[in-house]
C-alpha cells in the first residue's frame, strides 16, 4: 500500500448511488487522478489518501484509493478553499474569505472550538454561527464513521444511511452492538454485523452474539409474514446463521425470554417463539375483538327490512340475500366481516350500510390501509376515506421523538360506525392499533377479499378471524349480472376456483397474447403500451396502464422493465433535466413510486397555499424538476402535491412503469397488462394471479407463454405462515370469554 496526500483540485465523476468518484489530486509536485468510493469528497478538501497505482488502458496511470483520510488543511490556501467549497452550508466565496483574512490559519481551530468567535466577522450572526457549526459538525462525523467502518466492507453509502439514523452516536452504537446495524439500515444484514462483531472481538460462541442471531432470524421470520417460529425451526435456523450448538442456541432462547426480549407460547407440545410487539398484538387483537363483540350495542329502534327498501328505492338497486344479511349484521350485530370477490357487491353493500347508518343520524367513519385505497373508497361512497394511519392519528407525542399513534384505549376514535375496506392488508401490528382504539359500543365493520394475497407485515389476518368463526362472517358469493359481463371478474373467479379461463372472446376485456422467448415478450409489452393500447383504447400510457410483474429480478422482472419502458415512455430529451445514478437514471417525466411509508414527508402544492405531510408506500406521482445545484428531485403526486427528495433520500422512490404485484394490492388501474413466463414456483401462484388480475378495471392483458398460466391458476400453495390468531380466538371462545 501506498499513500499520497494532497488537495482535491477537480471531481471528474461521482455515481450518488456508490460514492463511486475519480478526482484530481494535487500537491506541490504533481497532480494525480485518482479513483475509488469518495462519496463526501469535494473540490478544495486536503485528504490522504491510501492504495496502490494502476494502469487504465483508456486513461492510463491512476491511483486506486482503498481508504482515504481528510486531513485538516493547514495552509491558509487550503483552508479558503475548503470553507469555500461549498461543504460548509452558510459559507460562500466571499464569506470564506473574510474568516480566512481575520482568523488565518486558526480558523478550522475557532470553528470547532470558539465558535462564537466567529460573530467578529462583519455578517456573521448567531444563527449563520449555529448553521455553520451544525454543517462542519455533521461532515467531520461523517468522515468519522466513513474512515472507521470502511475497513469492514462497509460501503460509504450505507455509511451516510448508519449516519442519518444514528448521527453522532453512530460509533458508540456499533461498538456497543454491531447487530443493531442489522436491525435498523436497509441493506445491512447479519453478515455484515457479524463480520463487524468479530472485528471487535466478539466471540463465535459469545451469548450476545447467539441472542442477536436468534432475534436476527425472528425478524427475518416477520418478512415472510410469520407472527412466530416454532422453537425447532427457530433453532435450526440459528445453527444454520450462526455456526454453533444448538444447546447454546436453546440457553439463550431461555435467556432472552427471560429479558423479555422474546415471548415463549406453549401450544400442545410446542414452544412459540414471539418477538414481544407480535405476541402483544395477537394478544390484543383477541382481546379487543372479544370486548368490542360482548359490548351491548345502542339499539337504534328502526325497521331494518323498511331501511333497506328506502335505500333500495332511492339507489333503483334490490339486494341480494346475503347483501341483506350483511347489512342486519352490521346494524345488529355490530361487528362483522364482509368478504367476497369482485362483482359480488361489496361496495353497494358498504354504501347501503351508510346510508342507513347516516340516516339514523350515526356517525360512520371510513378507512383503508393504503392512500390508494382510501382514495378509492372515497370514490365510490362519495364520503371522505383516510388511510388507517391518519385516522389513529400517527404523530409525535409532545415528549418523545418517536412516531406514534395517538388514538389509543384513553382517546378513541369518535365514531359510532367504522368501516375499513381492504382488510387482507392490514397486519397484525396495524389491526391491533386500530382495534384499541375503537371504544365499546362502536359498530365495527371489516371488508375484505381473503383470496387476495396476504399482508406485506405479519400475520393472515382477515383469513385467520374468517377461519376462527369467532366473527360473524358474510360471504358474498353472487357475481351481479352487470359484473358477469366483464371477462375480468368472470376470470378472477375462474381463478379462484382453479378452473381454465376464457381468453381473448371478440369484444371483451382479457387478452392473452402468446410469446415465447422473454425478448419477445418485452417488446410485445414495449408495444402495447407506448402505442396500441393508447390508440385502440383510447388510454393515457402514463396514467392508465399499469405493468405489474411478479418478480423483481430477471428480464421480466421490475428492475428490467422499468429500464425498458422508461427507453420508450419518457426519451431523453434536450429539455428534459435527468440524473444518473448507474443503476437508475431520475429524469423529468418519470413515473415513480413512493416504496415506504413516510408519515413526516411534506408536501406543497406550486403555489405553496396548501401543504400537508404524509406520503405512502405505493403512492405513485411524477418526477416534476431535477433541481442539480440543490441535489434535489421534485415529484408531483394527485397532481397537486409537490414533494421533494434529497439525492441521499431516492431510495425512497422506485420507478413505477412497472410494480410487483405486491405493491399493486389495494390499487386499481385501468389496464393492466401481466408478463407471464417462467419464476420460481412460490412467484407463480394462483393467489398472484389473483391479486393482478383484480386491479384491473377496464382490460387485463398477459403476454407470454400460457403453460405459465395455466401452472399459475393450478398452483394453489397457499404461503403458509405461522400465526396463532384463529387458534387463539377459538381457545377464548371455548374457554366461555366470549358470549357470542
Ligand atoms: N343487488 C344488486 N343487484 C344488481 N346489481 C348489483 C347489486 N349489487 C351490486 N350490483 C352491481 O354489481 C357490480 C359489482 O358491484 P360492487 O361494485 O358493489 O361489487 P364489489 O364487490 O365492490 O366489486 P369490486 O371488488 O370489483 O369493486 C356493480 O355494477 C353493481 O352495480
Amino acid at each position: 500500500m501506498e499513500r499520497l496526500e494532497g488537495m482535491i483540485s477537480d471531481i471528474v465523476f461521482k455515481n450518488e448511488d456508490n460514492g463511486y468518484t475519480i478526482a484530481h489530486l494535487a500537491n506541490s509536485d504533481n497532480e494525480v487522478v485518482i479513483v475509488g468510493c469518495m462519496p463526501t469528497l469535494s473540490v478544495g478538501e486536503s485528504i490522504e489518501v491510501e492504495g496502490k497505482w494502476t494502469n487504465h488502458k483508456t486513461y492510463g496511470t491512476q491511483f486506486e484509493v482503498n481508504k482515504f483520510m481528510p486531513v485538516t488543511p493547514t495552509s491558509l490556501e487550503g483552508i479558503y478553499v475548503y470553507l469555500s467549497s461549498g461543504m460548509i452550508h452558510g459559507i460562500g466565496e466571499k464569506m470564506a474569505k473574510k474568516i480566512v483574512d481575520k482568523f488565518g490559519v486558526s480558523t478550522l481551530d475557532i470553528i470547532q472550538n470558539n465558535p462564537h468567535r466567529l460573530s467578529e466577522v462583519d455578517g456573521i450572526g448567531q444563527k449563520k454561527i449555529d448553521q455553520i457549526v451544525k454543517s462542519y459538525e455533521e461532515n467531520r462525523e461523517l468522515r468519522n464513521i466513513i474512515i472507521e467502518l470502511s475497513p469492514y466492507g462497509i460501503t460509504p453509502n450505507y455509511c451516510m444511511k448508519i449516519y442519518k439514523k444514528y448521527k453522532n452516536k453512530a460509533i458508540e452504537v456499533i461498538n456497543k452492538n454491531p447487530y443493531k446495524l442489522a436491525e435498523d439500515i436497509r441493506g445491512v444484514g447479519f453478515k455484515i454485523a457479524d463480520n463487524i462483531a468479530s472485528k471487535i472481538g466478539i466471540e463465535k460462541n459469545s451469548k450476545d452474539r447467539v441472542s442477536q442471531g436468534i432475534l436476527y432470524t425472528l425478524n427475518q421470520s416477520l418478512g415472510n409474514g410469520h407472527t412466530y417460529l416454532p422453537e425447532n425451526i427457530l433453532i435450526q435456523e440459528a445453527i444454520k446463521l450462526l455456526e454453533v450448538k444448538g444447546e447454546l442456541v436453546k440457553e439463550c432462547i431461555l435467556e432472552l425470554a427471560y429479558d423479555q426480549k422474546i415471548h415463549i407460547e406453549k401450544k400442545d407440545n410446542q414452544h412459540l417463539i414471539y418477538l414481544i410487539p407480535y405476541y402483544l398484538s395477537e394478544n390484543g387483537v383477541c382481546k379487543q375483538i372479544i370486548k368490542l363483540s360482548q359490548h351491548e350495542f345502542k339499539d337504534l329502534n328502526i325497521d331494518i327490512e323498511e331501511e333497506i327498501r328506502v335505500v333500495e328505492k332511492e339507489e333503483g338497486i334490490k339486494l341480494a340475500n346475503n347483501q341483506m344479511l350483511a347489512v342486519k349484521e352490521a346494524i345488529e350485530g355490530g361487528v362483522v366481516i364482509i368478504t367476497g370477490g369482485p362483482g359480488t357487491g361489496k361496495t353497494t353493500t358498504i354504501n347501503t350500510i351508510i346510508k342507513i347508518f347516516e340516516n339514523n343520524n350515526q356517525e360512520v367513519v371510513l378507512a383503508a390501509p393504503t392512500g390508494r385505497a382510501a382514495k378509492r373508497m372515497s370514490e365510490t361512497s362519495s364520503k371522505e376515506a383516510k388511510t388507517i394511519h391518519r385516522l389513529l392519528e400517527m404523530g409525535y407525542a409532545t415528549d418523545s421523538d418517536e412516531l406514534q399513534f395517538m388514538k389509543n384505549e384513553e382517546e378513541p376514535i369518535k365514531a359510532d360506525v367504522i368501516i375499513i375496506d381492504e382488510v387482507s392488508m392490514v397486519d397484525i401490528l396495524l389491526m391491533y392499533s386500530l382495534l384499541r382504539a375503537i371504544k365499546p359500543g362502536t359498530r365495527v365493520i371489516l371488508v375484505g377479499d381473503s383470496d387476495q394475497l396476504p399482508s406485506v407485515g405479519a400475520g393472515n389476518v382477515l383469513k385467520d378471524m374468517i377461519d376462527s368463526c369467532v366473527i360473524k362472517v358474510v360471504r358474498l358469493t353472487e357475481i351481479f349480472r352487470q359484473a358477469q359481463e366483464s371477462m375480468i371478474v368472470v376470470n378472477a373467479h375462474k381463478i379462484n376456483n382453479g378452473q381454465p379461463l376464457h381468453l381473448n372472446s371478440k369484444g371483451k376485456d382479457f387478452f392473452f397474447i402468446r410469446k415465447n422467448t422473454n425478448e419477445e415478450i418485452i417488446n410485445e409489452i414495449i408495444g402495447l403500451v407506448s402505442e396500441r393500447l393508447p390508440k385502440f383504447y383510447n388510454v393515457d400510457k402514463l396514467k392508465d396502464i399499469q405493468v405489474l410483474s411478479s418478480m423483481r429480478k430477471g428480464d421480466l422482472g421490475v428492475t428490467n422493465l422499468n429500464i425498458e419502458l422508461q427507453k420508450h415512455l419518457n426519451k431523453p430529451e434536450k429539455y428534459k433535466v435527468e440524473e444518473n445514478f448507474q443503476r437508475r437514471i431520475f429524469r423529468v417525466g418519470d413515473k415513480v413510486m413512493q416504496i415506504k411509508n413516510n408519515y413526516t414527508r411534506k408536501w406543497e402544492n406550486e403555489d405553496k397555499t396548501d401543504s400537508g405531510e404524509g406520503i405512502y408506500n405505493g403512492d405513485i406521482g411524477y418526477v416534476y424538476h431535477i433541481d442539480k445545484d440543490k441535489r434535489i428531485v421534485y415529484v408531483i403526486f394527485d397532481q397537486v402535491k409537490i414533494v421533494s427528495y434529497t439525492y441521499d433520500e431516492l431510495d425512497e422512490l422506485d420507478h413505477s412503469y412497472c410494480t410487483t404485484i405486491h405493491k399493486s394490492q389495494g390499487s386499481e388501474f385501468p389496464v393492466v397488462v401481466i408478463p407471464i413466463t417462467w419464476a420460481p414456483p412460490m412467484l407463480l401462484s394462483r393467489n398472484l394471479l389473483y391479486t393482478a388480475v383484480t386491479r384491473a378495471k377496464k382490460l387485463v392483458v398477459l403476454v407470454g407463454d400460457v403453460k405459465y398460466l395455466e401452472y399459475m391458476i393450478k398452483n394453489n400453495r397457499i404461503n403458509n405462515r405461522h400465526s396463532n390468531l384463529s387458534y387463539k380466538l377459538n381457545k377464548f371462545k371455548e374457554e366461555g370469554l366470549l358470549i357470542k
